[in-house]
This record gives C-alpha cells, structure tokens and sequence, in this order.
C-alpha cells in the first residue's frame, strides 16, 4: 500500500501544450506547508491561513531564479479534499511552469503521485466512501450531461447512503442471530417469519439498485454505431446531418469514403460514437478495398448498425449481398435491436411512401425515412435509437444515480447469499446455515462501500483513475 506518510504532489489540471491558460500543482501531506514556504515568496503581509489565497512568485530555492507569477492556495487538515494540508500553485498554463514546479516541489521533499492518489487519501482518511471516490472519476470521464449529473449524484452520497444502510440492516440481523448461538438458553426463541420479511424487504431495496445498472451502463459508455451500405446511398450525407458539421467528404462518385469518419453525438443524455464508413461492393481498387474490409470491422464493432438503403432504388440485390456478408441475419438472431434500417432520400419519394414500399424481404426490421439532403428525419432516427435500446425499460437519462459494473456485480452476489439465508429458514437449518450466507452478503455490502475492502480491490479502482485526482 502507498505510504500516507509521503507528502504527494500532481499537476491537477489537463495540461496541453502551448495552451490552458492557468495550471494547477497541488501537494498533500505533512510536509506540504513547509514546501511551499521554501517555494513561495508572497510579498507584504499576506498570512498563510487556511482557505485563503495568496499572490506571489515561485522560485527555485536552490538558484532564486523565478518560475512563475502564481497564486497560491492554502488548506489545512483537516479542511481539504484528503483531509492533509493542501496547497495549490495556480500557475500560468501551458506545460513548462507547471512542470517546473512539480519538480521543484519532488526537489523539496514531495513524491510524484500515483493516479487517484488523492482520492485514496481522501477514502482512506474517511472524507468518501469507496462509491463516492468511484464517482469522482465517473464525474471526470463523463461525456454527456446526463452521465455527468449521476456521477456527481454519487459523489453526494446518493449510492453510497442506502448501501450503508442496507449493511447495517443485515449488521443488526446477524447479531440477532449468533446470539442465539451463543446464549439459546437466556433469550426468546428467534421469529424466522420476522427475519424472513426483513431479508425480503432488503431483497426489495437491492432490486431497486440493480435496476439502475444497465442505464447508467449505457450514459457512461455510450454506444457505438456503424453507418454501413452500399456507395451512394447518402452515409457520409447523413453523418454530416446528424452531427450538425461538414464532417465527411460528400460526392456524387460512389467510393468517395475510404476510410472510418468519426464523430461524436450525444442523443437522450447517451454518448454516442458514429462511425461512416466506405460503401461496401466488390472493387479492383486497392484502396477502396481495404477501406472495405474496414467497414466490416467497424459493423462488427457496432451496438448498433445503421443499414442504409436508397430509398428511392427500394431494396436491391447489392444490399441484400451486404445484408449477408455482414451476416446482419444472424446479428439479429442475437440481439434484435441491433440494425436498424434507414431509407435515406426520402425527399425523392412520392409523399405518401412507406416501409411497404421499399420491399424489404426479412421479418419486419425498425425501419426509419429520412433525407441527409434536406436534413429531415434525423430526430426520427435519434427517437428509433433510443426505442432499441431502451425498450420498455427506464428511460437512462432519468435516472437520478446509477450503478456501476463493479457495483452492480457485488450487490448480485448480495442478492443471491440473501436467497440462501431465506431458503436455509425455509428448510428451518440449524442456525449456522443461516449466519454463513449472511455474512456473505455483509462482506459483499462492505467491498460495495468500502467499510470492508482489500488493497488490491483498492489499487484495481484507484488505479484507473488520472494523475493528479
Ligand atoms: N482548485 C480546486 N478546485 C476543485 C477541487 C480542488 O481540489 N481544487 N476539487 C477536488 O476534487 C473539487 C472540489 N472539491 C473539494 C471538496 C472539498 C474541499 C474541502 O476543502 N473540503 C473541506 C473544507 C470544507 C469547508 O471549509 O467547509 C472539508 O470538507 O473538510 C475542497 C474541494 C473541484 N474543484
Ligand atoms: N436527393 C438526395 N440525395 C442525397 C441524399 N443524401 C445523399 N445524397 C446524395 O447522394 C450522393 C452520395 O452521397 P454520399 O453521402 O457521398 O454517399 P455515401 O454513401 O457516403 O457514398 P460512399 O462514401 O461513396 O460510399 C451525393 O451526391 C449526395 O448529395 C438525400 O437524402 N437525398
Ligand atoms: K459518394
Ligand atoms: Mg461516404
């Protein structure tokens, strides 16, 4: 385990080249303080209390050379984030003075932090519970607002209160048990019908958690969603429309796009990657064909692969070719929601067209009409999306928190013990049958929240975390 007796140091904030305009270093620990009197030089009588700031200039202590023009910012234990003295440089932005200071600080005393280093302090001195410091890094990573506000819904301790509870429940109702193992004689006999419905009721309440878990999944990953079809039916045409830019090269030459086009949409609080790809037909061209076989990777990747077809044309023979070379058949066998057709060109069509008249051949397929052109029906495909994913389930972007994998596989092992202890009553075993599933399930709520943890479930979650959190 890392040393909390080390005073750390990080740059705090992304630091670009060239850009940023103002940079953080921060230092915790014992010696955070002393470091940064030897650095810091605030003229006049500026006090060095808590919470305030100061201005002043940073300067190698070894040659007085200035390093930059700063501010600096002071928080004393245990009024901080990790609950050590902090102090922040606010440097100028950029990469050198930042660096600079971060190596001026190692010099005085301070150690490079690990990523989350501070966050562990912040756990391990008691500030956040385990789901909280989870969030914080969920918070980092967010990529939609909707992702964004469950992490910080975590952070608050939204997971993290009902967990703790939920613990203390099954605490409460193991005491009562092993007391009866201990000391049968001196006490009332147990009411199994009672424990039964209290196992029943946190049964109920961990169902409730779990529910969240595919949601929140789907608002912190997001998805990813190929465009695939044969050249000219309009897929770098509806990129371009869907996000809004002029991302991919559009002509009227079929094999204009050779290579995967990127964008980054975000659609009912879901993040999502769409990729264009090349138009997929059999060519002599070198080029092309790789971009191709590029096309095949990325609908394999898909969640989601957007199928489309010149609506004008209907289905024709070369899409029914890609249709089974990408074995969508079959995709769909697996998992139904994942192609979605669409009729691109609408605005070639007489007005009263519809599914029925493209002639698809397979089993009915979510099918939607929209123009890239005229840029119409986009939200039509953002509202098909958000059908296949979210079916009749809750809607991910109201969702007030949310769990994540790790969360979600431990409270499954906490439903399961739970099912044993009711089936151990069931079958009225010997007390011992009941307290071991018991257990179980407190040590699962434990790891959940971090009241019982082990250093490498710790070093497994803080180490995803980024530098200088
Ligand atoms: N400059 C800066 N901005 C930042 C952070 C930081 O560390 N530094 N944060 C870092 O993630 C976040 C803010 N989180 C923080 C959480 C607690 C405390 C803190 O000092 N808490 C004390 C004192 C509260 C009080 O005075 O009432 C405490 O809880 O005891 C500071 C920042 C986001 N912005
Ligand atoms: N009328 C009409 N034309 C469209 C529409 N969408 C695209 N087009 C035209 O169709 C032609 C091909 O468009 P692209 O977006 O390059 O087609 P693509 O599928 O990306 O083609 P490749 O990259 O070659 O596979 C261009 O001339 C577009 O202007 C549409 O909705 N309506
Ligand atoms: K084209
Ligand atoms: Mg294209």
């Amino acid at each position: 385990m890392l040393p909390l007796s080390d005073t750390i140091v990080a740059i705090a904030t992304a630091i670009v080249p060239q850009q940023g305009s103002i940079g953080i270093v921060r230092l915790s620990g014992a010696k955070a303080v002393a470091i940064a009197r030897c650095l810091f030089v605030a003229p006049g009588k500026q006090p060095w209390d808590s919470h305030r700031i100061l201005y002043g200039h940073i300067r190698d202590p070894m040659t007085q050379e200035q390093v930059d023009e700063a501010l600096l910012l002071l928080m004393l234990a245990p009024r901080s984030y990790t609950r050590e003295d902090v102090v922040e440089f606010h440097c100028h932005g950029g990469m050198i003075p930042v660096q600079r200071v971060v190596q001026l600080c190692v010099a005085a005393g301070a150690r490079l932090a690990e990523p989350g280093e501070f966050t562990l302090r912040a756990f391990l001195n008691g500030r956040l519970d385990l789901t909280q410091a989870e969030s914080v890094a969920e918070l980092v990573a967010a990529q939609s607002t909707a992702a964004a506000r469950i992490a910080l819904a975590g952070l608050e301790g939204k997971l993290a209160r009902p967990l703790k509870q939920l613990r203390q429940t099954c605490l409460a109702l193991l005491a009562e048990i092993e007391a009866r193992l201990d000391f049968a004689d001196d006490l009332p006999p147990l009411d199994a019908g009672a424990i039964a419905e209290q196992i029943h009721h946190v049964q109920r309440q961990v169902e409730q958690l779990l529910a969240t878990a595919e949601g929140g999944q789907l608002l912190r990953t997001g998805l990813k969603v190929a465009i695939v079809g044969r050249p000219n039916v309009g897929k770098s045409s509806l990129l371009n429309a869907w996000s809004r830019c002029d991302r991919a090269i559009v002509t009227d030459l079929p094999g204009t796009t050779r290579d995967i086009v990127e964008s980054q949409l975000v659609v009912g609080g879901i993040p999502i990657q769409v990729l264009d790809t090349a138009g997929i037909r059999v060519t002599e061209n070198v080029v092309e064909q790789l971009g191709v076989e590029r096309s095949r990777q990325a609908a394999l990747s898909a969640d989601i692969v957007l199928f489309v077809l010149d609506a004008s044309q209907g289905w024709t023979a070369a899409d029914q070719e890609i249709y089974d070379q990408l074995k969508l058949a079959e995709r769909r066998q697996q998992s139904p929601n994942a192609v979605l057709m669409v009729a691109n060109k609408e605005d070639l069509l007489p007005a009263a067209a519809n599914c029925h008249d493209l002639h698809l051949p397979m089993a009915p397929i979510p099918t939607v009409f929209l123009s890239a052109l005229t840029q119409t029906g986009i939200n039509h495909l953002e509202t098909a999306i958000l059908d296949l994913v979210h079916g009749h389930n809750l809607h991910a972007a109201n969702l007030e928190f949310a769990l994540n994998q790790r969360q979600a596989a431990l409270l499954q092992h906490v439903q399961h013990s739970l099912t044993h202890v009711l089936q151990a009553i069931d079958e009225q075993l010997p007390l011992d049958f009941w307290t071991i599933d018991l257990h179980a399930a407190v040590r699962a709520l434990g790891t959940l929240t971090g009241e019982d943890v082990t250093e490498s479930v710790l070093e497994q979650i803080f180490s995803r975390f980024c530098i200088g959190k």
